[in-house]
């Protein structure tokens, strides 16, 4: 089969999922060739049987507001894939959100979670509810009415959902309080878990830290390291805040942060204290232009980071948020390496370009594992009813993103001899599902 004609095949029966379709497209132009050089992939239909959800769940979530008004929004579920392990990914909470991007997700998720080694089958869900001037309350009742319905299709050895865009420590504090209290028991149905109450060390760090670990990887094969580098960052959340500490750490000086409304740029460096102020305020829900005023730097209003200059680019914020012209001005200004920590920041011709411009690009299913690789080890602590030290569990991490890249590395050579990591994490994410979906028979 042609990459045009299932691409076509999966356009038909899925014709208004823009996003769902570009991931597909992305993955199957690295694995249709591998599927041709063994042909029991094709006669098994993997690839047909990969790109469609096990189950979808859609549903109603009422609720209160402050003003004693009724709120509707949409609830999904999207369990995509439970070949090597319980369904596993998060929640999305943000206006946008709908099947087509609740189903890329989960698609990315299935490579992703393959690729970290552990038994994760892979998930996603959310809401097109937006956390943003909510209150404490009206985010707790939204929760609320969430989880009665989600509880039903969940269980910490079915489904382990977790947090994304716009769901943190405090929307999964109160969707594990609702399910604990409907269900009478106390599991670890959802990862992310504040400490107190079954959550790992380490996991709020984990997706950032693993992005650096990653992008140190990929630095050091060629014989060079985050030492010395200037980093643009986009996002100013989860992701953002942790890849930017790892990155100062490690001695690389990070000159932007990001929102939905615009960029901070200060070429003087973010160092600890200045990210401890944007913790504070984006935890408050507040805006990164305020930053600007305080330390007086260049606020580039509806602009994202990517023609200040640098030498390693970091998308932590969303989907399609690097273009290919973007990607054309990050190339001469002379950055060395894009590495996602978002989920498909990058366009498909973004891709195309940074590949063959022959700049480092570490895919997001790889380069962003490391969220879920800690949501599964919060998952064994849970099993084992035990918490390990933030040392074991970033060490653990550290690992696992080290393999990742062997993995990249063992599936990525090209023709002409170069690393494709996109090709490596692609087939490497793929063999595993591929090779268990075989062994499970036709379900
Ligand atoms: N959390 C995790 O463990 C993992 C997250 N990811 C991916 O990382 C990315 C960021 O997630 P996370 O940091 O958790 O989310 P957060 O909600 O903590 O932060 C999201 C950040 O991205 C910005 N953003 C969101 N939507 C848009 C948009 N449409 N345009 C511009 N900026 C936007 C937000 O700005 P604003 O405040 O204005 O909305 C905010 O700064 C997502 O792609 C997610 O799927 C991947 C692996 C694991
Ligand atoms: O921790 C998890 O289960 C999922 C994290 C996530 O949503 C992702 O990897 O995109």
């Amino acid at each position: 089969m042609e990459i045009d004609q299932f691409i076509s095949y999966v356009a038909q029966r899925d014709a208004n999922e823009p996003e769902f379709l570009q991931a597909v497209s992305d993955v199957t132009e690295s694995v249709l060739p591998f599927i041709r050089d063994n042909p029991r992939y094709q006669k098994e239909k993997i690839l047909e049987r990969i790109v469609e959800p096990e189950r979808v769940v859609i549903f109603r979530v009422p609720w209160v507001n402050d003003r004693g008004e009724i709120e509707v929004n949409r609830g999904f579920r999207v369990q995509m894939n439970s070949a090597i392990g319980p369904y596993k990914g998060g929640l999305r909470f943000h206006p946008s959100v709908n099947l087509s991007i609740l189903k890329f997700l989960a698609f990315e998720q299935t490579f992703k979670n393959s690729l970290t080694g552990l038994p994760m089958g892979s998930g996603k869900g959310g809401s097109d509810f937006n956390t943003r001037n909510r209150s404490d309350g009206e985010v707790m009742r939204f929760c609320q009415s969430f989880m009665t319905e989600l509880f039903r299709h969940i269980g910490s050895n079915l489904d382990v959902p977790a947090g994304d865009i716009g769901v943190g420590a405090r929307e999964i504090g109160y969707l594990f309080g609702q399910y604990k209290r409907i269900k009478g028991s106390f599991t670890g149905v959802l990862t992310g878990k504040g400490s107190e109450f079954g959550g790992s060390l380490i996991r709020p760090e984990a997706t950032g830290y693993g992005l650096v670990y990653f992008t140190e990887e990929i630095l050091q094969n060629k014989g060079d390291s985050m030492q010395g580098k200037k980093v643009t960052i986009s996002g100013s959340g989860n992701v953002a805040q942790y890849a930017l500490q790892k990155s100062i750490e490690l001695g690389a000086t990070v000159v932007s942060m990001s929102d939905s409304d615009g960029t901070i740029y200060d070429e003087a460096g973010i160092d600890d204290e200045k990210l401890a102020y944007i913790m504070k305020l984006k935890n408050n829900h507040q805006r990164i232009h305020e930053y600007a005023s305080k330390y007086k730097c260049e606020y580039l209003e509806n602009e994202k980071p990517w023609k200040i200059p640098c030498d390693i680019a970091l998308p932590c914020a969303t989907q399609n948020e690097l273009n290919q012209e973007d990607a054309r001005q990050l190339i001469d200004n002379g950055a060395i390496c894009i590495a996602e920590g978002a989920n498909m920041p990058c366009t498909s011709k973004a891709i195309h370009l940074i590949e063959e411009s022959n700049i480092l690009y570490g895919p997001g299913k790889a380069a962003n594992a490391g969220g879920v690789t800690v949501s599964g080890l919060e998952m064994s602590q849970n099993s084992l009813r035990f918490s390990w030290s933030r040392e074991k569990v970033d060490h653990k991490l550290r690992n696992v993103m080290h393999q990742i890249h062997k993995k990249c590395l063992h599936y990525g050579r090209t023709e002409d001899g170069h690393i494709s990591y996109e090709k490596g994490a692609n087939i490497a994410g793929f063999v595993k599902v591929a090779e268990a979906m075989i062994a499970l028979g036709v379900v």
